[in-house]
């Protein structure tokens, strides 16, 4: 195959082009945000109940329940722990957090514990709380002490810096707080607000874990959509995400129940998500509610005011000017007096599953956010163009979710777009089946566990096509971004993780080689053929020519480069290639790794792609 290259570039491609689509899919709480300690505050369980008391247990014969607080440690936080000293027992008593699936302890790392604590009755009594890490055999591997008193029923709280003393061979390790059994016989105290936490990206307190967050910028992405995705939507309106509750200190955060079958802390909320942006450089992509939820409620048009409003003051959070707004207010009194980037703002999400109430969502939020905010672009969730929508979007978010054949057969899916001046976000995708019959089926029916060497070559095959036409598609992101490999709602993920380390998988590697070696302009070539299975795409930026490439297919190809101008005569290609259905996982994270190799280039060069890879050569131009 020969592949002539134009010298006149056709179009720019937009910095936004490669992004990441988040949301809490175990992928939050447990994942990138980097709070250790799981139902660290009892948020939203019913009192009494086994699911009260998940991750917590008691230590030597400690008396461990939620309690509804009669005086609560705030409003937002009604539940405490209530910890009782049974008489009899001697030696350290107490109870014990198992993180999510794990806690790893790194000797090389201070780890912030903090928690609430009182006494509901006043007494005499004056003891010690002994705190720290310990391996689930019960090894201490970081411990404090710190005297406490029962002179007082108020809330008092503890924050102690944790150093272990050696780092734990397993991720079993627990958190842990104890008094001792004898003195302390009889004694009952409440307590509330847990928190343990790493080091985190960037040192931010509050921030994200920072082997996750560090893959993520590996990728260096354009965009951050966020905060869903399903888990925007709530089951019911009441519990839609709200960014007003996702703000300040953790002790106003009540939390929710996620769509994803946990209840989300909102510990990592609106201004984590804003602040991970611009420490990123990635440009977030925000959706607002819009008036659907997940159970089937959609609220009528003449009810949506509330709700605009609440949308109009999210994005007064974002870009709003403090001296005039309130929402912007609270984002200067929280450390943020400038506005935050902000483009684009996502009106609900895949409302084509509420398509007869979008028509009338969508027009009345549009109408009221637009006349507010006139230089945002507002995206439809909705499928492209049916329903016909008033006003016409200038953005559709489009998802597809299919198997690796699929993604190389819709390599062209943009080309046939009309240019009506409509841009596109194709806000979700990826191959995560085998089975056309049953993309979202079990792995015993063709799901994948994790992303195949095929499928990121599919993948790549419908990237080459949306950097062709990058003229109208502003923003990709694959989904979902992060899963927990001990506990996922969904695969595959473009990132595993466990309480230890992060699995790159294959397609992470493909995100990461398009988006490192992005070009500037697009430079037309020879189009692959349609129904071909092998695809590839040229751009330049000011040094390099970049050569994108995917053989989907199960032979080798090879490809015949006509230049219009000079280039050096060594190139670089990344390659990643592989067994088509081999994945990177926990026990094998390495099995596939892109490779660089240098090849002869030149006006005229040619490369052999192998069967089943990706290749990015980048060229320096003369
Ligand atoms: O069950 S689905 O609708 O397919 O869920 C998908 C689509 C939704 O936007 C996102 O939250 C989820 C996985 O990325």
């Amino acid at each position: 195959q020969t592949v002539t290259v134009s010298s006149s570039a056709s179009h720019a491609i937009p910095s936004t082009l490669w992004g990441l689509m988040f949301e809490d899919i175990s992928s939050g709480d447990g994942g990138l945000y980097g709070e250790l300690l799981q139902n660290r505050a009892f948020q939203q369980v019913v009192p009494g109940t086994p699911d009260a008391l998940n991750s917590w247990s008691s230590i030597n014969g400690g008396a461990i329940s939620v309690v509804s607080d009669n005086v609560p440690v705030s409003s937002a936080l009604p539940n405490s722990l209530r910890f009782n000293v049974p008489n009899g027992l001697s030696g350290p008593v107490g109870f014990a957090n198992s993180g999510f699936f794990g806690i790893k302890v790194d000797s090389s790392w201070t780890y912030k514990a903090s928690f609430h604590f009182r006494f509901p009755t006043r007494s005499s009594f004056r003891g010690n709380l002994v705190l720290g890490l310990r391996s689930s055999s019960g090894e201490t591997l970081a411990s404090a002490t710190v005297p406490i008193s029962a002179s007082s029923t108020s809330w008092r709280q503890v924050n102690v810096s944790l150093r272990p003393s050696s780092s734990a061979s397993s991720l079993s390790n627990q958190f842990f707080v104890t008094v001792d059994g004898n003195s302390a016989r009889g004694q009952t105290i409440n307590f509330a607000m847990f928190s343990l936490f790493p080091p985190t990206f960037k040192n931010r307190p509050n921030g994200m874990r920072i082997d996750i967050a560090t893959a993520l910028a590996g990728m260096k992405p354009g965009v951050f959509r966020f905060p869903g995705g399903n888990n925007l939507e709530g089951q019911t309106p009441a519990s839609r995400w709200q960014w007003n509750a996702t703000l300040g200190s953790l002790l106003d955060r009540p939390g929710r129940i996620g769509d994803w079958s946990y209840i989300n802390t909102d510990g990592l909320g609106l201004l984590e998500f804003l602040t991970f942006c611009e420490d990123t450089g990635m440009e977030p992509i925000m959706a607002v509610w819009s008036g659907f939820a997940l159970g089937g409620t959609s609220i009528a048009q003449d009810q949506l005011q509330p709700f605009i409003q609440q949308a109009i003051d999210q994005i007064d959070f974002v870009i709003g000017d403090p001296r005039t707004n309130a929402a912007a207010a609270r984002r200067a009194a929280l450390g943020h007096p400038s506005p935050f980037k902000l483009n684009f703002v996502e009106i609900g999400n895949e409302d084509f599953f509420a398509a007869d109430t979008y028509t009338h969502r969508w027009t009345t939020f549009v109408d009221a956010l637009q006349s507010t905010f006139p230089h945002l672009k507002f995206i439809a969730t909705s499928n492209i163009n049916d329903p016909i929508l008033t006003p016409k979007p200038q953005v559709y978010d489009h998802h597809v979710y299919q198997t690796p054949t699929f993604f190389a057969q819709n390599s062209f899916f943009y080309d046939d777009m009309a240019r009506d001046g409509t841009l596109y976000f194709e806000g979700e995708y990826a191959a995560i089946s085998t089975n056309p019959n049953d993309i979202f089926g079990t792995p015993a029916d063709g799901r994948l566990p994790f992303p195949t060497m095929q499928g990121s070559a599919g993948e790549a095959a419908y990237m080459i096509g949306m950097e062709r036409n990058s003229d109208i598609v502003f923003a990709a992101a694959y989904a979902p971004l992060l899963g927990h490999v001990s506990n996922s709602q969904w695969t595959p993920n473009l990132v595993g993780f466990d309480s230890g380390q992060v699995f790159k998988s294959t397609s992470y590697y493909v995100q990461q080689l398009f988006s490192l070696n992005k070009g500037t302009e697009y430079l037309p070539s020879t189009l692959p053929p349609r129904n071909g299975t092998v695809f590839w795409g040229v751009t330049r930026d000011r040094t390099n020519l970049i050569i994108k490439i995917s053989n989907t297919g199960s032979s080798s190809a090879t490809l015949n480069f006509v230049l219009p101008f000079n280039v050096a005569s060594t190139g670089i290609a990344h390659l990643l290639t592989g067994e088509a259905t081999t994945s990177n996982t926990p026990t094998s994270p390495k099995a596939i790794q892109p490779s660089s190799h240098f090849i002869r280039t030149g006006r005229r060069f040619s490369y052999a792609a192998p069967a089943v890879s990706v290749t990015v050569i980048t060229i320096v131009r003369e």
